[in-house]
């Protein structure tokens, strides 16, 4: 299988030309210390796990990238093929590329960068798996959006439980606008990555940046993992309003009203308000609010259209955390005393048999209240 022409691998120049397929053709435009860096193991070979992995073993060639699958034949496919059968199936992906099955305390200590793409409530079950190797040294990276249902605790939260404070507090987070489906074609993309230790983010900033693939630095753990799990519920919402044929005006309330949520939410579990007007907040609230790539979206729309949750789920083929996210988060809310009438609305119509339709009538008909109550006056 060849090189896909519209994704060059790259050079040392600092050129960027637009390919034909509008994806960014050309270079680094800052200096990655490869040598530093090393080696990466990226870690579940879903959509978003598969297109870091390519984006990266496409930077340097002189830093090795392994990804991580359970299911051999992906492992086999990828090396032999270039090739995920499972996800982003018709990319050719860059050949440096390598695949294992195998998770053990060699493969964590031959890597410097270990990256996390595995869903939510998977995540205890790999941070177990990997406390035995992880060392203080190791640069971690969650790109995983969602909250933990029976804990209720944010990704951040469960790494530091289950690797205690001193490795945990070291972790990044990476959020943001990006469809995994256009990384991968090198599509223009900005994200925010934060880090309760802000070196770890800048040093998570400089693996990743690339000149299609922008990342902006952040101290904001909480205000970018709240924002990143919830705009998945809202994105349901805005998917079922979509589904039910409400239009533009609609899905702009949706939206801004999902945005003053996930702030009261956010501002009470102690996030910087201003994280909310970024990349990982409205960004990408915008984005898989009102596109019909997002999984969140789709499963709201064909909820909107009168489709069983069940069936939706069991023919979507890949993740949608913002369905468990939203059970969690319901019970967050009601344990934070924060109001969420978006959330309540989405955890009625998924969980409790609401009627979609008597979902919006009931979310309308609220009594009038002040734009941003319970964000000002928190
Ligand atoms: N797809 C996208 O465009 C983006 C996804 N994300 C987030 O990244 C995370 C992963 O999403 P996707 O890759 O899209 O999901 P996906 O549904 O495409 O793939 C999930 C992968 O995780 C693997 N997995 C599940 N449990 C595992 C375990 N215990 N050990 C090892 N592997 C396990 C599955 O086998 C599968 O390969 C989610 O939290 C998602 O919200 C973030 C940004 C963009
Ligand atoms: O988080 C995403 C883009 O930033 C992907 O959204 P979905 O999970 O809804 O597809």
């Amino acid at each position: 299988m060849g090189q896909d022409s519209s994704r060059p691998v790259q050079s040392n120049t600092v050129t960027v030309l637009a390919d034909d397929q509008g994806g960014i053709k050309g270079s680094r435009i800052i200096e990655r210390k490869a040598k530093a860096l090393t080696n990466i193991l990226v870690l579940g070979a879903g959509n978003f796990g598969t297109c870091l992995a390519d984006h990266l073993a496409s930077l340097d060639t002189s830093c090795h990238v392994t990804i991580y699958a359970r299911d051999p034949a992906v492992v086999e496919s990828i090396n032999s093929h270039h090739l995920n059968p499972k996800y982003l199936k018709d990319i050719p992906l860059t050949p440096e590329l390598r695949a294992t099955t195998v998770l053990d305390a060699s493969s964590v200590a031959s890597v410097s960068v270990v990256i996390f793409s595995i869903p939510t409530q998977h995540l205890r079950d790999i941070l177990e798996k990997t406390k035995p190797f992880i060392t203080q040294n190791h640069l971690t990276i969650f790109v995983n959006k969602g909250i933990e249902i029976e804990s209720g605790m944010l990704p951040c939260d469960i790494v530091e439980e289950i690797w205690g404070p001193e490795i945990g507090r070291a972790a990044t987070y990476l959020s943001g606008p990006s469809f995994a489906a256009e990384v991968v074609k090198r599509q223009p993309t900005c994200v925010s990555v934060a880090s309760r230790m802000h070196g770890r983010a800048l040093r998570a900033q400089r693996v990743f940046h690339a000149p299609h693939f922008r990342v902006y630095d952040s101290s904001d753990v909480v205000g970018v993992e709240v924002a990143g799990a919830l705009k998945n519920v809202v994105a349901l919402a805005a998917g079922a309003c979509a589904g039910l044929g409400f239009q533009q005006n609609a899905r702009a309330a949706i939206i801004t009203r999902g945005l003053a949520e996930i702030m009261r939410i956010g501002v009470k579990l102690g996030a910087d308000p201003l994280t909310f007007s970024g990349l990982s907040g409205v960004g990408d609230l915008f984005l898989t609010a009102q596109s019909e790539k997002s999984r969140n979206y789709t499963v709201g729309y064909r909820l909107g259209r009168g489709e069983s949750l069940e069936h939706v789920l069991a023919t979507l083929g890949s993740v949608a955390e913002g369905v468990e996210t939203t059970k969690a988060a319901y019970a967050l809310c009601k344990k934070i005393g924060v109001e969420s009438p978006v959330t309540n609305a989405v955890y009625g119509v998924l969980f409790a048999g609401v009627d979609v339709k008597d979902a919006v009538k009931a979310l309308m008909g609220r009594d009038p209240h002040g734009e941003f109550h319970g964000i000002v006056d928190a």
